[in-house]
């Protein structure tokens, strides 16, 4: 198997406080990868490592084996779009096409102009004064035209209604079904990427809370509900995630390592947006209560 993106106790620090810390992953060549996490969370950080915009304040990132920071020569198999899909906006998408080819030693315009005459993107108009979401087409065309080997996307649909959600993702899912690309994008939209990512990465407050392929992650967990229950063990589970309680009823989400046959429980399949936010829901608020002096 091999591995694109791979990070070891990676860190990256701004003053006193790590914007990312202990960050141990690796993606696995092939995978389209969600990397999800609250406002704060680190994934543009984690993002911006990868592509070497950034140097680690600890630990390593390495993709293809390499530091993209110590050798550029790694950037030419990376697409990257970074959040505010930053373009030269006077420029027209016809001339950053034309553009690109001047930039990048491997350059399919052809694909680019394609995929824009597909999506009905005017071709000499400036981008500037195209919509968001007509903005976001032209930059993830540009990243794919460059026939990267792992593409990253920052955030790529949050500014785009959902049908052109739907249509970003689709096609962003036909191109790289064609090309074998890796890709990690970050993204709020859980139901969104349950459809079209086949890995999850979760950073919470810096760090990294679970990884590995969703199919895997979904069918490790379950969700409980039985007689009030604080403590002690349950048969099949290795790790209550999140717990919920009313005076006579628990609502578990937990992680099994085998399958749960005590009769008291209600045993329920869950979806990945339910794993996502019992991992997300610990922890990330104490600091912020104790900075604004206000009791959690
Ligand atoms: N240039 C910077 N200077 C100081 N702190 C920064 C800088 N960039 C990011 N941070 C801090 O690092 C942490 C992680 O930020 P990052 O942008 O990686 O989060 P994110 O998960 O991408 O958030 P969002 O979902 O809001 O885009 C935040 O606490 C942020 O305030």
């Amino acid at each position: 198997m091999e591995i694109v993106l791979e990070a070891e106790q990676l860190g990256k620090r701004y003053g006193k406080s790590w914007a990312l810390r202990d960050c141990s992953l690796h993606l696995p060549a092939g995978r389209v990868a969600a990397l999800v996490g609250p406002n704060g969370a680190g994934k543009s950080t984690l993002l911006h490592l990868a592509v070497g915009l950034l140097r680690p304040d600890a630990g390593a990132v390495r993709i293809f084996g390499e530091s993209p920071y110590d050798n550029p020569g790694v950037l030419p198999e990376i697409g990257f779009v970074a959040q505010d899909t930053p373009l030269y906006r006077d420029f027209t998408a016809a001339e950053l096409v034309h553009l690109g080819g001047r930039m990048n030693r491997r350059w399919d315009a052809t694909l680019a102009r394609d995929r824009l005459a597909q999506l009905g993107i005017p071709p000499n108009l400036p981008v500037g004064r195209l919509s968001g979401g007509q903005r976001a087409q032209v930059a993830l065309a540009l990243a794919l035209a460059k026939r990267p080997r792992l593409l990253l996307l920052d955030e790529p649909v949050a500014s785009l209604d959902p049908l052109a959600r739907r249509e970003f993702h689709q096609s962003l899912m036909g191109s790289v079904a064609e090309s074998e690309t890796t890709v990690l994008l970050s993204s709020h939209l859980l139901a969104d990427l349950e459809r079209v990512c086949d890995y999850l990465i979760v950073l919470n407050s810096a760090r990294v809370q679970l990884v590995g392929v969703v199919d895997d992650l979904i069918a490790a967990h379950r969700q409980l509900v039985g007689p009030r229950h604080d403590d002690g063990s349950i048969g099949g589970v290795a790790e209550v995630v999140r717990a919920s309680h009313t005076d006579r009823q628990s609502t578990l989400l937990v992680r099994t390592d085998g399958p749960v046959t005590d009769p008291t429980w209600t045993v329920r399949d869950v979806g990945l947006e339910d794993v996502v936010l019992a991992y997300l829901a610990d922890g990330a608020t104490q600091t912020s209560h104790r900075e604004w002096g206000v009791p959690a």
